[in-house]
C-alpha cells in the first residue's frame, strides 16, 4: 500500500487527543496520523474508546483537549458540517437512509447538498443533471447501480450498508471514516462490501472501526490498537499480529498471522 503524503502532510492527525465524560477519561491523549490513501483499522476491545475516537474526528462530541488538524489544517474548534466541507465524511448509519428513497434519489441529494444546489432550487436544470451523473457513477462503482431505482427499504442490510459509503463518497472525502461498515452483514457479505471499499481511489484515506479481524488483517494496510482509551500499539498487520502485549490483550490466542 502506498503512503503517500500530500505535501509531507498526512490526511489527518491528532495530538494528545482526549476525551473525558466527568472522572471517566475515554481518550487518552491520542497521537495519530493517517496517511494519504491508507487503509487503516482502528481495533480493541468493547468499550476502549473506539466510536468516541470517531466522534471526536468529525466533531460529533467535543475534545476536552488536545488537536485534530485535516491536511495541516487545525480542525479542533470546526463544527461538524465544516469539517465535512473540508472532506472529512462518516458514513451514514442505515437508520438515517430514507426508507422511501431510491439510492439514486438519496446519493444524488447528497451530491445536490454538497453543490449547494439543496439551497438553490432556482438553479438550472443542467446542475441538476450533473448530480444525477454523479450519483449514477457512484452507484456503479459500488455496484448497486442494478438496484439504483428500487425503495431503499426493499433491499438488502448489505446493499443498504453499501448505501451508505454511496451517500458518503457523493460528499467528496479526503477522509472516510467507517464504524463497523460489515457489522449485521452476513460474513459472505461482508466481505464483498470490503472488497468494494477497498477499491475506492487511493486520494480517499480510509479509517475503519472492524471488530472482524478476518476482515481487518484482510484489508488494513496499518493498524491502530485502541486499549482503555490509549494507543497500545500501531504497525503493520505482520507488527500487530506479531505483538505479544497485543495477543494478550485483544487476540487472545487466535491465530490471524
Ligand atoms: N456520552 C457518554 N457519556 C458517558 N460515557 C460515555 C459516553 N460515550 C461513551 N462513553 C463511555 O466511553 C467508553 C468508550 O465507549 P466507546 O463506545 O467509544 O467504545 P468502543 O471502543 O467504540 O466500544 P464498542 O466496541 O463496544 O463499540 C465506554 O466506557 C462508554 O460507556
Amino acid at each position: 500500500m502506498d503512503h503517500r503524503e500530500a505535501g509531507g502532510l498526512p490526511a489527518l492527525r491528532t495530538r494528545a487527543l482526549c476525551k473525558h465524560f466527568g472522572a471517566l477519561q475515554v481518550t487518552r491523549s491520542v497521537d495519530f496520523a493517517l496517511p494519504v490513501g491508507a487503509r487503516h483499522a482502528l481495533i480493541g476491545p468493547n468499550g476502549a474508546g473506539k466510536t468516541t475516537f470517531l466522534n471526536l474526528l468529525t466533531g460529533t462530541l467535543p475534545a476536552s483537549g488536545g488537536s485534530i488538524e485535516l491536511q495541516g489544517e487545525d480542525v479542533t474548534r470546526r463544527r461538524p458540517d465544516e469539517r465535512v466541507k473540508r472532506g472529512l465524511v462518516r458514513t451514514f448509519q442505515v437508520t438515517s437512509l430514507f426508507p422511501e428513497l431510491t439510492p439514486l434519489e438519496s446519493v444524488t441529494l447528497a451530491a445536490c447538498e454538497r453543490l449547494g444546489l439543496t439551497r438553490r432550487w432556482h438553479r438550472r436544470t443542467g446542475a441538476y443533471t450533473a448530480a444525477v451523473d454523479e450519483a449514477q457513477e457512484i452507484l456503479r462503482r459500488l455496484r448497486i447501480a442494478g438496484v439504483g431505482g428500487q425503495p431503499t427499504r426493499t433491499l438488502p442490510y448489505g446493499q443498504q450498508r453499501i448505501l451508505e459509503v454511496a451517500v458518503a463518497l457523493a460528499l467528496e472525502p479526503r477522509v472516510l471514516l467507517l464504524d463497523e461498515p460489515a457489522a449485521g452483514i452476513p460474513a459472505g457479505e461482508s466481505a464483498e462490501l470490503f472488497e468494494v471499499i477497498a477499491e475506492l481511489p487511493e486520494d480517499i484515506s480510509l479509517l475503519f472501526i472492524e471488530h472482524d479481524m478476518h476482515l481487518v488483517f484482510r484489508f488494513a494496510s496499518r493498524i491502530t490498537v485502541l486499549v482503555a482509551g490509549g494507543v497500545m500499539a500501531e504497525g503493520t498487520p505482520d507488527d500487530i499480529a506479531g505483538n505479544p502485549d497485543v495477543r494478550t490483550v485483544y487476540l487472545g490466542s487466535a491465530e490471524h498471522a
